[in-house]
């Protein structure tokens, strides 16, 4: 029988190619990604037939190849998978095919945001005619004497089916490259297409003569079936040259959605390095994308790893994602095994949570403050250090706090401190009285302390410089200034003199005779004002945009060096001890800089 058949591909736009062409043009590549999965598709329905008894057959070698030839601008995706009749060409490829690139024109073509959906959107055979000017097919059907076929076709609405020669079952793609895409008859080029996309489908991929895939990730597996080396391993291959994952969570779930994946937990020492590896999507074992936003809750989109869902919908555009209720069910569930990991984590090993909280604290005090939810887990495991470096859950640091940081309003007083070596002279000073200070100096401590402050029950936190330590914890019980008002205000009228400053207001307080002269410090709400402001955030904060940083200088009355300003009626020597109080105050907070600094060093030096 001569067989030679043209046809016509129904469909209605006249040529629905160029539009194709145009519509997806930055991501071409993912034509290869489509034609491989079909073949490893093909591969394994030959498989799931061998299995049940309906193909008796030998299965053979199932590998998929992919070659190329840059004289002849073709590039061949073979199979030895079930194939195709020509009946069943004109049935899959002519009307399944090409109606599926259809409906994708009319569905999106009037749509402005195809950067969303390219590279989400599977166009299946049809994608071939991004970089092909022609395709040819010759496929042989695994059925019982079956012959060979050629299907050929220019991409317009036309193809030609004619006889063919193929010995072996199974199905070569091959594809006529377009003189706009001569690129992809590179090595380098499919090579690095082939390992974004196909470096873990599930059937074995040949390029040059080398298997370029890893056929079985341990994602597929069992957690039981695999040592904790299986999963370094696997992060290796995810991540060549990256330091260790602290832990990982193995993700498996069935119902009412398919997931499976691996989480890793980085260390991340800084903010740069975080969203240079990110986890990637995966499809049945296809990448999709590593632009896993709405699916992972942002917070753990700092984590490391795949996912592979074939119920996350590619298709669609993002904001159909964001409703999708899958999605949403995705999220919830990745947040709860996050937080129950952790959960475990803590309390099976205690010491060993504490070692790594540095590097988990960020997910951890993010997860918190990004997702009520997640705060509600995490609060009992979530820990705080002081500055002597002992730990601490929520609960226990309010028990802690509860017995001596009360002030005369009943109010416990956390304090903490956001630099600890800037800050010394204050944290000594709270230590002296026997209080206990934190150390909260991350990027997102100043959230998560405002995070802390609606959720604990009449707990404020201070930062040890925003007050003298008396006010701070401001137990009723103030000492009493030994000056008379006249004498305060003499004292008062040269600081003022000395410092000039109209961002430092002076105040005299009754402090201790062995604590400093004088303090500065930053009022606590002013301060944050003044922070979020600076950063930007904070909805509405603009008013401050240009608010100074205003400081208040306490002058310690009870001082041996204020009695000493009294006792001279030298207004230069009166000036010259407020000055030397004042730059130490400055110094001890590493503010004493310039011509100021210089000056103070050269006095020193002077009297020594
Ligand atoms: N290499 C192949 N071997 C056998 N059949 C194939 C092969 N490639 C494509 N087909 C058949 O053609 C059909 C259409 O392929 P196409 O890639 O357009 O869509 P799909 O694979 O069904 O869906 P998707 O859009 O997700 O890729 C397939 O369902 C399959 O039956």
């Amino acid at each position: 029988m001569t067989m030679q058949e043209k046809g016509n591909i129904s469909i209605h736009t006249e040529n629905i190619f160029p539009i194709i062409k145009k519509f997806l043009y930055s991501d071409h590549e993912i034509f290869l990604r489509e034609l491989v999965s079909n073949a490893v598709d093909a591969s394994q329905k030959i498989k799931r037939l061998a299995s049940i008894g309906e193909y008796a057959g030998e299965l053979g070698a199932l590998k998929v190849t992919v070659s190329f030839d840059k004289e002849a601008k073709t590039i061949t995706i073979s199979d030895a998978g079930l194939g195709m009749t020509a009946d069943e060409i004109k049935k899959y490829i002519n009307q399944i095919a090409f109606s599926g690139a259809t409906e994708f024109v009319e569905k999106y073509k009037d749509k402005g945001d195809e950067k969303a959906i390219i590279g989400h959107f599977g166009l299946g055979f049809y994608s071939a005619f991004m970089v092909a000017e022609r395709v040819d097919i010759i496929s042989k059907s695994y059925q019982e004497g079956a012959e060979a076929v050629k299907w050929t076709c220019d991409g317009s609405t036309e193809f030609e089916i004619s006889e063919a020669t193929r010995d072996a079952r199974g199905t070569d793609i091959i594809l006529h490259v377009a003189e706009d895409s001569l690129e992809f008859l590179e090595e380098f080029k499919l090579k690095q297409i082939l390992d974004k996309y196909c470096k873990f489908l599930p059937i074995e991929i040949e390029f040059q003569e080398k298997i370029i895939n890893n056929p079985t990730p341990i994602w597929t597996k069992s957690p039981s079936e695999l040592t904790d080396e299986d999963y370094l391993k696997f992060y290796e291959e995810l991540y060549p040259f990256s330091e260790k994952p602290l832990f990982w969570i193995h993700l498996n779930v069935d119902y009412p959605f398919n997931l499976t994946g691996i989480l890793y937990f980085p260390k991340v020492k800084n903010e740069l390095q975080l969203q240079r590896e990110k986890i990637q999507l995966y499809s049945r074992q296809v990448f999709i994308t590593d632009e896993v936003k709405d699916i992972v809750p942002e917070f753990l989109m700092l984590l490391h790893g795949v996912i592979d869902s074939p119920d996350i919908p590619l298709n669609v555009s993002r904001s159909f994602l964001q409703a999708d209720s899958n999605v949403k069910k995705i999220n919830s569930y990745i947040t709860k095994k996050v937080a129950d990991k952790l959960a475990e984590l803590f309390k099976a090993d205690r010491k060993g949570f504490e070692e790594k909280f540095e590097n988990i604290g960020l997910f951890v005090k993010y997860g918190m403050i990004s997702d009520e939810k997640f705060y509600d887990r995490a609060k009992d495991y979530c820990l705080v250090q002081n500055v002597d470096g002992k730990y601490f859950t929520l609960n226990e640091y309010a028990e802690f706090a509860q017995e001596n940081q009360k002030d005369k309003n009943d109010e416990v007083i956390y304090l903490y401190t956001s630099d600890v070596k800037g800050q010394d002279s204050f944290i000594q000073s709270a230590k002296k009285r026997g209080y206990d200070v934190l150390k909260l100096d991350s990027v997102l401590d100043s959230h998560f302390i405002n995070q802390l402050e609606t959720k604990l029950v009449k707990t404020n936190l201070k930062r040890v410089d925003a007050d003298t330590i008396e006010k701070l914890i401001d137990k009723g019980l103030a000492l009493d200034i030994v000056l008379s008002e006249t004498e305060k205000e003499t004292v008062k009228k040269v600081f003022e003199e000395v410092i000039n400053d109209t961002t430092k207001v002076v105040a005299l307080e009754a402090m201790p005779v062995d604590e400093l002269p004088a303090v500065i410090t930053q009022n606590e709400f002013m301060r944050r004002m003044s922070d979020m402001s600076r950063a930007g955030g904070g909805g509405g904060m603009g008013m401050f945009g240009t608010m100074p940083n205003n400081y208040i200088v306490s002058v310690n009355a009870n001082h041996a060096s204020v009695a000493k300003i009294l006792q001279t009626t030298d207004a230069e020597e009166q000036k010259k001890l407020a000055k030397q109080v004042y730059d130490l105050a400055l110094l001890s907070q590493n503010m004493l800089t310039g011509a100021d600094l210089t000056a103070f060093i050269q006095r020193t030096a002077l009297a020594l």
